[in-house]
């Protein structure tokens, strides 16, 4: 036994013989000085617990005071970190084995015992206390692993369901509300990806920190993984005090985070549900806050949005149409049409813009505008974009073939399309297999699609030119309309958004800004082309400041490709 661990034995124990057998026992241990503690009640020992540092316990189980296994809980809550031996009767093993049960490491039956035995139990006791103990601590450290998230100490998922299922349960009986507020963060990947993990970890851990500073200790902040959050606000009396306790967190986020040396600005989006509105249970409400918690994504990120069951329905209708996208490919229901764009001067078709259409079976036609940016969001958009640009390909070559003068085939391309590492290959690809001249092809890219501006952007971008493939800047005016990405990336030609066109005269704001546009292209050496010419009079407009091309429904609808071709035969035969 190792005399450290065993300096002190406290013995409880009426019976003055037996104490004094186990002292004089003890005196026989020779070098080993392990005092002695003696208590003849259950009352006497607690006392004496509370003022000696005690080793271990030696328990009677027939005290005045207290008998049987109601002993043995008693000395266990008194000194629950104590080894426990318990002296027991030949008659009454039965108890001492219940007695290890309740926690006791071991026992000794009284008269059997000598002073080998009494040590080999005390020892024996107090290693399997230990290992019990280390047992105990390790299961802990793995039931607390189990429901944190490691990085930032906050509960995880698990932990929060249980908090929510608990929060429930008191809103149940209290009458009360609770609140679920999820939260995504806003750009944090463009951290991660410019500034490494490393610096991304360190601010998510101040993100919880401010997490934390916002709400009350009966709340829970927890982490589900990502740039994800979850923050549970239980006694919500009203949805308002949700709403309060969401612009507080939204505040607290966006402020500046010093890590690393670097000023971090990040800001958030949160979704909110409401117990008992939005859902009975945790999984309702959690599915519900992050459905809204899109929807605050949509609305311009950096703000918060308490969930609708209308949201749900439009969740359920995206994630349809992403199905049925999935087959539309393989099952042809995709098909292109034309729209006719027209040079101004000589008043003839230079050009054709491909845009895509769905013929869905059960939906009828479906705009891009509702599955496009679906398509881009699950990615669906690279095979899909790939057969738009086939397609366009094929028929613009089956025109040049046919003889019929079209000018330049456009294709809308998406973000996503253009940010892959291999895009102008793929397009070199498919504008060989079709065997059409890359001058005959014009890209129409977004504003967007230069502000992500990745690695590939401008690489991709001058290989395309650099072969003749044309760049077009779409929907220009409606983004940031930087001149700066016009220097960074430079285009052939300007096409400017609709909304600039519609209903356009000669005095107002729109009318300065198109006449400047025009202007600027023109000094930078672009083609211009006004979108969306529905009347006479804007047609006028634009012809007057200069405009080279108008495309709209003045000139034509989009087409299908035979119409289109009724179209080329007859303009080429003029
Ligand atoms: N990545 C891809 N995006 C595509 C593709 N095909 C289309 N799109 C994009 O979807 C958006 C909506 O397109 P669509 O419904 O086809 O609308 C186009 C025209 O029909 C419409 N238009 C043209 N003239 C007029 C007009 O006079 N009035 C009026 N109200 N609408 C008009 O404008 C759309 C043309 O848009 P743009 O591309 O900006 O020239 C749209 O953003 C498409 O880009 C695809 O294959 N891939």
């Amino acid at each position: 036994m190792n005399s450290t661990a065993l300096r002190t034995l406290l013995a409880v124990e009426d019976n003055a013989g037996d104490a004094r057998l186990l002292r004089e026992m003890l005196n026989e241990q020779g070098g080993h000085n392990t005092a002695l503690l003696h208590a003849t009640t259950m009352a006497d020992a607690e006392l004496l617990l509370q003022e000696h540092a005690v080793d271990i316990v030696l328990l009677d189980l027939g005290l005045p005071d207290v008998q049987g296994l109601d002993a043995v809980r008693r000395a266990r809550a008194a000194a629950p970190r104590l080894p426990l031996v318990v002296l027991t009767g030949l008659d009454d093993e039965e108890i001492a084995g219940q007695a290890l049960q309740e926690g006791a490491q071991d026992y000794i039956i009284k008269g059997q015992i000598d002073l080998r035995g009494l040590l080999r139990a005390l020892r024996y006791a107090v290693e399997r206390k230990s290992m019990e103990d280390t047992a105990r601590e390790l299961a802990l450290q793995i039931a607390h692993t189990s429901r944190h998230d490691d990085l930032t100490g906050l509960p995880n998922r698990v932990l929060l369901n249980d908090r929510i299922d608990f929060a429930i349960s008191l809103a149940i009986r209290h009458k009360t509300k609770l609140a679920v507020l999820f939260l995504d963060l806003d750009g944090f990947k463009h951290v991660n990806d410019s500034l490494g993990h490393s610096t991304g970890d360190k601010l998510l851990k101040s993100i919880a920190g401010r997490l934390l500073n916002c709400v009350r200790g009966a709340d829970t902040v927890s982490r589900q993984g990502g740039d994800e959050f979850v923050v549970l606000l239980s006694d919500v009396t009203r949805a308002e005090d949700a709403a309060i306790s969401a612009n507080k967190i939204l505040q607290a986020v966006a402020q500046v985070h010093s890590v690393d040396e670097h000023d971090l600005h990040v800001t958030a989006s949160g979704g909110i549900s409401i117990y008992p509105d939005d859902g009975d249970n945790a999984e309702t409400l959690m599915k519900n806050a992050d459905t809204a918690m899109y929807q605050a994504k949509d609305m311009g990120r950096h703000t918060y949005r308490f969930f609708k069951p209308a949201m749900n329905e439009k969740a359920v209708e995206r994630l349809s149409i992403e199905a049925d996208l999935r087959r539309a490919l393989e099952r042809e229901e995709l098909e292109l049409h034309y729209q006719p764009k027209i040079d101004l001067t000589t008043g003839l078709t230079c050009g054709a813009e491909a845009l895509i259409r769905w013929n869905h079976p059960t939906r009828g036609w479906i705009p891009p505008a509702q599955f496009i940016p679906i398509a881009e969001d699950c990615r669906l958009i690279l095979p899909i974009g790939e057969w738009v640009l086939g397609e366009a390909c094929r028929q613009a070559q089956r025109w040049a073939e046919a003889g019929l003068w079209f000018g330049t085939m456009a294709v809308n391309v998406s973000a996503v399309q253009f940010c892959e590492l291999n895009f102008a290959q793929r397009v070199f690809a498919i504008l060989s297999q079709a065997g059409m001249d890359p001058k005959r092809l014009e890209l129409e890219l977004t504003e967007s699609v230069l502000m992500k501006g990745t690695e590939s952007t401008a690489p991709n971008l001058q290989t395309l030119r650099s072969e003749g493939v044309q760049m077009a800047l779409d929907d220009f005016g409606t983004g940031y309309s930087s001149l700066s990405y016009l220097e960074r990336f430079p285009v052939d030609c300007l096409k400017i958004d609709q909304s600039f066109i519609r209903q356009i005269s000669a005095v107002g704001a729109k009318s300065t800004l198109v006449t400047t546009i025009i202007n600027m292209a023109h000094t930078l050496k672009l083609r211009v082309v006004a979108e969306g010419v529905e009347t006479k009079e804007e047609l006028q407009f634009i012809k007057n400041r200069g405009c080279d091309e108008g495309q709209g429904y003045y000139f034509s609808r989009p087409l299908p490709s035979s119409v289109f071709t009724q179209r080329l035969l007859l303009s080429n035969s003029v």
